[in-house]
């Protein structure tokens, strides 16, 4: 087992890239910013943050990283993506806009804003399920959701970690795994607690073995 530090990315592009820069560090990683495919080529891991997907992917094109970013989900490296991220790494997406592209990786369709305008920003108990039923030690999560997707189906391989405990969307899907793909619709980095990125790192440092 590599005992070494996981040097993880934050796609900087757009969104929160400094407090999940925190939240990587308080869970043993080393974390830094990715803007251009040499930087992309050095990290173990990456985290997308959340922000405006349809921007990020406009982003990810003019800065020559979306083919880099599917040719290193396609060799197995670990990413964690939030919100918007959790869009980039889905391999369909409901109610986006016409030319945005998402990076995909994870058999998963999910919907845009799909919590509706009067719910457009909210905190919300999430129930843990599969490996983190067991995994995150403390209970359910609490979950930040700004303009957030939900997972509106997935595929056979993929992994349901989490779904809303209450409220008119209880039981949606609001986090999933598929091999070292994981995608939350809620904004783990900005409750101080760590456990989802202390899973990532562990994600990480299992691949790098
Ligand atoms: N906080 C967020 O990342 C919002 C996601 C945004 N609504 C999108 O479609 O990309």
């Amino acid at each position: 087992m590599s005992t070494s530090t996981p040097v993880i990315g934050v796609l900087a592009l757009q969104g929160d890239v400094r407090e999940h820069a925190v939240a990587l560090a308080e869970a043993d990683a080393l974390a830094r910013p990715v803007r251009r495919p040499e930087e992309l080529a050095e990290v173990d891991g990456l985290v997308i943050p959340g922000g405006e997907s349809t921007t990020m992917s406009n982003l990810a094109l003019a800065f020559g990283l979306m083919e880099p970013l599917r040719a290193r989900v396609a060799e197995g490296m670990p990413v964690y993506g939030s919100c918007a991220g959790m869009i980039m790494l889905a391999d369909k997406v409901l109610d986006g806009r016409d030319d945005q592209q998402s990076v995909g990786g994870i058999d998963m369709t999910v919907r845009r804003n799909a919590f509706g305008r009067q719910n457009e920003s909210f905190e919300s108990t999430v129930a843990l399920h599969g490996g983190w039923a067991t995994g995150l030690e403390g209970g359910p999560l609490h979950g930040v959701f700004i303009r957030a997707p939900w997972v509106e189906s997935v595929g056979a391989g993929v992994e349901v970690l989490a779904e809303l405990a209450s409220g008119p969307a209880a039981g949606r899907i609001v986090a999933v795994r598929q091999g070292n793909l994981l995608a939350t619709s809620f904004h783990p980095e900005l409750t101080g607690d760590h456990r989802v990125h202390a899973s990532f790192v562990d994600l990480v440092r299992a691949a790098a073995r």
